[in-house]
């Protein structure tokens, strides 16, 4: 894959939003609509119930006090009114709050959802490229924050525009002179407003991706937290660990110390407000410049209340959105990461003679027909160049040919290419140029998921999953009975070790087995290989030493794996590899020499040097 389709950009934050809209209403249209609906009534009933106040004090209260025997069963009707107003805001802001945690919930799990099935389409080099501590924050820390903006801020925000716009017609329809007063101070506290979210977004945004980098660093320090111990690293890590630390607080005292200076501002706006409309609603009726009962002034006052209180509620819940939006750019950006190409239209097939040891290639012709081609494990590198980054070639002109069942080894210092080599097998990367063809077939027209179920690869580093030893085992080949997994750690050698495990098989591998030993892992790896029962094998030899019993035995699991399968060995140890039929020797990406030990031996060559301890591996 071209890198350079990975690479990252930022879009706009509007541009965000309206995807993350669309993604909600496109997703639970129905009960979006039903919260939106809901959201309309509880801000009018809030307004309807503070216009109300004028008819109850014009029409029903002022009436009273002129009366020699008053009357209040009008009144306790219109109160009883009044009421049932209210009620229904209560009613329909209980809806609205209820459908849209509900529905933050779902769009949570189903964001979760896609963004780990994306991942596992997403090419190796995305995670060369990206922490996995800065992966894993989106998982959490962006996943929280916008399932918070879905099911409160969203909603608030909403309530908030509505009741504004029905606050200011109420107003209109008590006094458009008032009103012109009140939006006169509401300008001028948006102009305020702006400016600090302005200031704040940019500090959410940098606190978050400091979070991630926080995050990454933690757990690096946590996988690497053996090595940071025996080389007295600490007092450095801390001091790492300080620097991140120090600049995600700055940053986020930053976002919070503009977020919070609007709580105050908003809040005083609403008081000065309030005092203004009071002295200038009395001026006006006194000089009887316009209409102005009683009830209205009250009602006015009432809703100068609401006025400010949802202009704060915006302001408040923009930092929110802004905060969430920042964290859906960073989910988006990884659903938006290109996935892994496949154009391979050849499939593996069981072959037809029943017996499931067999395989074949089927391979669609440009007639229709689809031609069968057993697999056997034929590998042939011709003229192959590649580079981990545009520009930088590690791997240059490259021909190797390899007959089925041969073991290949590749040797040579350290960081020369060998395990680049093997990665262009199954496809974990593209190559720049060149062909590499399995049984005559180029692997790009092999459909990358069957390419590698015909591949077992025994790493290194062993990984284990947190499950049964005998399920760890089965990983190779989930349809693996028992018997085939028993089978295959006998022939991996690992059966006497599981024996001795507290519960054998059903034994549970906690922590990615680190109670278990480096060999002991190994013969895991090994005998899930074994299961896989795959044409090809690419084994890494474990470079940290084992003790010599453990190693027999990993050496020997190795040997019955390789009987009759093609393997690539990356050797790291030359006394391994004396019976390979092809030796690669492999020099800053160049294969330098290339045969049997005789044959190399005889060369006198940089093999001969090396086996003879005139020039060491590493
Ligand atoms: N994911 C990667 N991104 C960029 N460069 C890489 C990546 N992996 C390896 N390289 C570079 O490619 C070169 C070959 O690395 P490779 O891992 O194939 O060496 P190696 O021979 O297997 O080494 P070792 O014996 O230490 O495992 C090195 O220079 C290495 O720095």
């Amino acid at each position: 894959m071209d890198t350079k389709t990975v690479t990252k950009t930022t879009p706009k934050r509007s541009t965000t939003l309206m995807r993350l809209l669309k993604f909600v209403v496109g997703t639970y249209k129905a009960p979006f609509i039903m919260a939106v609906i809901a959201i309309i009534i509880s801000a009018a009933a809030a307004v309807e119930g503070s216009l109300f106040l004028q008819r109850l004090i014009d029409d029903y209260i002022v009436p009273l006090t002129k009366q020699k025997s008053p009357n209040f069963t009008p009144l306790l009707q219109a109160i009883l009114i009044m009421a049932a107003i209210y009620l229904v805001g209560v009613i329909a802001t209980f809806v609205f709050t209820q459908t849209m945690a509900i529905l933050g919930q779902r769009l949570q799990k189903k964001i979760r959802d896609d963004m780990f099935t994306h991942m596992q389409s997403l090419p190796i080099i995305y995670f060369d490229q990206n922490d996995y501590g800065d992966v894993m924050s989106r998982y959490t820390n962006d996943v929280d924050t916008l399932m918070q903006m879905i099911s409160q801020s969203i909603p608030q925000f909403l309530n908030s525009v509505f009741m504004l716009i029905f606050v200011i017609s109420g107003m209109i329809s008590l006094s458009p002179m008032l009103t012109l007063v009140t939006l006169v101070i509401f300008l001028l506290s948006i102009g305020i407003v702006r400016t600090l979210t302005t200031r704040s977004s940019h500090y959410f945004k940098e606190q978050q991706k400091q979070l991630g980098k926080v995050n990454g660093f933690v757990e690096e320090m946590l996988n690497g937290l053996k090595v940071v111990k025996v080389f007295s690293h600490e007092p450095a890590v801390k001091k790492e660990f300080d620097e991140y630390n120090d600049v995600y607080q700055y940053d986020s005292a930053k976002a919070n110390a503009y977020a919070t200076m609007l709580f105050p501002i908003m809040g005083n706006v609403g008081n000065v407000l309030y005092v203004l409309i009071a002295i200038f609603g009395g001026i006006v009726a006194i000089n009887g410049w316009s209409v102005l009962t009683l009830g209205s002034i009250a009602a006015f006052l009432q809703l100068s209340r609401s006025f400010s209180q949802p202009i704060s509620q915006i302001s408040q819940q923009l930092n929110s959105i802004v905060l969430a939006l920042a964290g859906a750019e960073r989910i988006f950006q990884l659903q938006d990461s290109p996935i892994e190409v496949d154009d391979g239209q050849v499939t593996i097939v069981p072959a037809a003679d029943g017996t499931g040891n067999n395989w074949n290639w089927q391979v669609p012709q440009t007639d229709g027909s689809v031609k069968q081609v057993p697999v056997e494990g034929r590998i042939v590198f011709d003229h192959v160049n590649f580079g981990y980054l545009p520009g930088q070639t590690v791997l240059h002109d490259i021909n190797v040919s390899v007959e089925p069942g041969q073991k290949v080894a590749l040797v040579g210092q350290t960081g020369a290419g060998k395990t680049t080599i093997s990665s262009m097998l199954n496809r974990f990367y593209e190559i720049n140029s060149g062909t590499i063809t399995y049984d005559g077939i180029d692997i790009r027209q092999i459909r990358k998921d069957d390419l590698r179920h015909s591949m077992a690869i025994v790493l290194q580093s062993t990984n284990l999953f947190s499950t049964s030893v005998r399920e760890n085992i089965r990983y190779g080949r989930l349809s693996a009975t028992d018997d085939e997994v028993e089978k295959a750690a006998e022939l991996a050698h690992a059966e006497d070790f599981i024996n001795d495990l507290s519960q054998g098989y059903a034994t549970q591998i906690d922590g990615d087995g680190s109670d278990l030993s480096q060999g002991q892992r190994q013969l895991l790896a090994i005998a899930r290989a074994n299961v896989a029962d795959t044409p090809v094998m690419i084994l890494d030899e474990a470079t940290s030493s084992i003790d010599t019993r453990t190693e027999r035995m990993v050496q020997a699991g190795m040997d019955n794996l390789m009987k009759g399968r093609t393997t690539f060995v990356i050797a790291h140890r030359l006394s391994t590899i004396a019976n390979s039929d092809l030796i690669l020797v492999i020099d800053h990406g160049h294969i330098i020499e290339q045969g049997n030990h005789q044959q190399l031996i005889a060369k006198h060559g940089e093999y001969y040097q090396l086996y003879t301890g005139k020039k060491s591996l590493n």
